[in-house]
C-alpha cells in the first residue's frame, strides 16, 4: 500500500513516536511524506520514505495530486488544531480530496491506531481491488 505520513510541527514528536512503534508494519509498505516530517521519521526509524516538499511549500498539494490519480491508499496526518497554518487552504484541499476519493485519512493518533491495525490485518485490501 502507498501511505502518506504528515505532521504539523507540534505533532512531529507524536509522528516519530507512532512510526517508531509501528515501523514493523510500515516497512512493508511504500511510504511518502512531506519534507520535514519525512526527514524526522527516516532519521528516527531508518524507514525508506519518498519525501515531497515541505507542507507550506506545496507538499500537501503534491500528496493531494497522488490522491486524485488514485496513487495513494492511506494518509496519516497529525494536524495541529491549535496553531494557524499559513497553508491552511492546502491542508483543507488534501482532506477534501480524501473525501472525494474515499481515501482512509487519520487526522489524530486515535484514528491512526485504528488504521494501522486495520492495515496490518488486511482491511485495506479493497484498495487493491479498486485499482485493478
Ligand atoms: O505542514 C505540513 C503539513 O501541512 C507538514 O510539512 P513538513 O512535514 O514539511 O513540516
Amino acid at each position: 500500500m502507498k501511505i502518506a505520513l504528515i505532521a504539523h510541527d507540534k505533532k512531529k514528536n507524536d509522528m516519530v513516536q507512532f512510526t517508531t512503534a509501528y515501523q514493523h508494519i510500515l516497512k512493508n509498505h511504500e511510504l511518502f511524506a512531506t519534507g520535514t516530517t519525512g526527514m524526522r521519521i527516516s532519521e528516527a526509524t531508518g524507514l525508506s520514505i519518498h519525501r515531497f516538499q515541505s507542507g507550506p511549500l506545496g507538499g500537501d498539494q503534491e500528496i493531494g495530486a497522488l490522491v486524485a490519480q488514485n496513487k495513494m491508499d492511506m494518509i496519516i496526518f497529525f494536524r495541529d488544531p491549535l496553531t494557524a497554518q499559513p497553508h491552511e487552504p492546502d491542508v483543507s484541499a488534501l482532506m477534501r480530496l480524501c473525501d472525494v476519493y474515499a481515501i482512509p485519512l487519520a487526522t489524530n493518533m486515535g484514528t491512526a491506531e485504528v488504521l494501522i491495525h486495520g492495515l496490518e490485518r488486511g482491511d485495506l485490501q479493497w484498495r487493491s481491488i479498486l485499482k485493478q
